[in-house]
């Protein structure tokens, strides 16, 4: 018997102000896939992740989601003042257990996150203090540590290097292993190789 989709959205329209941006857009996500959604510049890649995280409200359609949601965005600043290192950036992620037992285990969980983005090294500096790329990957040790059924992702390796956009591909492969709906914005070609299935947008229409 085939699965239920961990993530499903159906006739999805959208637009800010006057401007249509998403026409009917349908698009599922079966626990352990790894869809990358793609398409030119403004084409509504973001705003459709946005929709099926549940930050934004469709205009018309609806988004069913099957369980627990992580978002990694692009964060490429961080204001000075913020005063958090990159360890307290990846503990957050693990908030939403309130049933996560002791703090012994969410510190267990977030070094092993840490450990994952190859983040260990650096988990005490200031999140203000890093660069870009590092930035990036701590919010994915955020999003994984979350142990999401659905982890959806807007462009989270641009600014990564190579090494690190290997290892997020990695990543992204371990969690669709242990079921984890995954659906990512992307550029990359590497990106869309790895990906089980990739839906394209084009003017707001999945083509
Ligand atoms: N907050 C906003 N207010 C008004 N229009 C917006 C807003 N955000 C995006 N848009 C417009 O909606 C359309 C889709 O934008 P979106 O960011 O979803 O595209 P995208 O495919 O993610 O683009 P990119 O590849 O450049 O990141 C674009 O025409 C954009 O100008």
């Amino acid at each position: 018997m085939a699965s239920l989709p961990a993530l499903s959205a159906r006739d999805i329209c959208f637009g800010y102000a006057d401007d249509d941006v998403l026409h009917s857009v349908d698009l599922e996500v079966q626990p352990g896939e790894v869809v990358a959604l793609a398409g030119s510049n403004g084409s509504g890649k973001s705003t459709l992740i946005e929709i099926l995280a549940g930050v934004r409200v469709p205009r018309r359609g609806g988004v069913r989601r099957d369980g627990d949601l992580a978002l990694v965005v692009q964060r490429p600043a961080a204001p000075d003042s913020l005063p958090v290192t990159a360890s307290d950036v990846v503990r957050m992620g693990t908030w939403k257990h309130g049933a996560r037992a002791t703090r012994a285990d969410a510190r267990r969980a977030t070094q092993r996150a840490l450990e994952r983005v190859g983040m260990s090294e650096l988990a005490a500096r200031p999140l203000a203090e890093l660069s870009g790329g590092q930035r990036q990957r701590v919010f994915l040790a955020q999003g994984i540590v979350r142990e999401p059924d659905i982890l959806l992702l807007d462009e989270a390796a641009a600014g990564l290097d190579r090494e690190s956009a290997a290892r997020m591909q990695l990543i992204l492969r371990e969690e669709a292993a242990r079921g984890v709906a995954v659906c990512t914005v992307t550029h990359d070609d590497a990106a869309v190789a790895l990906a089980d299935r990739v839906v394209r947008l084009e003017r707001g229409r999945l083509i």
